[in-house]
């Protein structure tokens, strides 16, 4: 039986977006209460009963949570015109070696918009 786990983080953090054209509104400082939802997929074991122990999903997003909670985002390494997308790119890339299983992180940046990165 193949199935898709998913788990909810969130962080707070301070963007603006420095390639958007003069005077749009994201080019200002700003923050945004970041929900990321990151999903697992694949065989569930027999013995276990489950994919993974969401417990895993927990520990390989510790890290990322204390690199990017209470910082400006543009500061960091990779992330110097932090969009959804490039958020979303950037989280894959660090969770990738340590999650097995990952099939996609989705990057909430309000409430009404949010991106899906699969690693394609
Ligand atoms: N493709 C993208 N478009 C936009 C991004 C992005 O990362 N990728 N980011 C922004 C801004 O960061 C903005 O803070 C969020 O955008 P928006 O959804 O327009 O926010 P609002 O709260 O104004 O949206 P409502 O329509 O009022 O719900 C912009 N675009
Ligand atoms: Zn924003």
């Amino acid at each position: 039986m193949i199935v898709e786990l998913k788990k909810k983080f969130t962080f707070e953090a301070a963007h603006c977006l420095p390639n958007t054209p003069p005077g749009h509104k994201c080019r200002r400082l700003h923050g945004h209460s970041y929900t990321i939802e990151i999903e697992v997929k694949g065989e569930v074991g027999e013995e276990s009963g489950w994919l993974i122990d969401f417990t895993d999903i927990k520990e390989a997003w510790q890290p990322l949570h204390a690199e990017l909670d209470h910082y400006y985002l543009n500061e960091i390494e990779g992330l110097e015109n932090p969009t959804s997308e490039v958020l979303a790119g950037w989280i894959w890339k660090r969770l990738a070696p340590t999650l097995e299983y990952l099939s996609a992180v989705t990057v909430h940046e309000t409430c009404t918009s949010s991106c899906t990165y699969r690693g394609e």
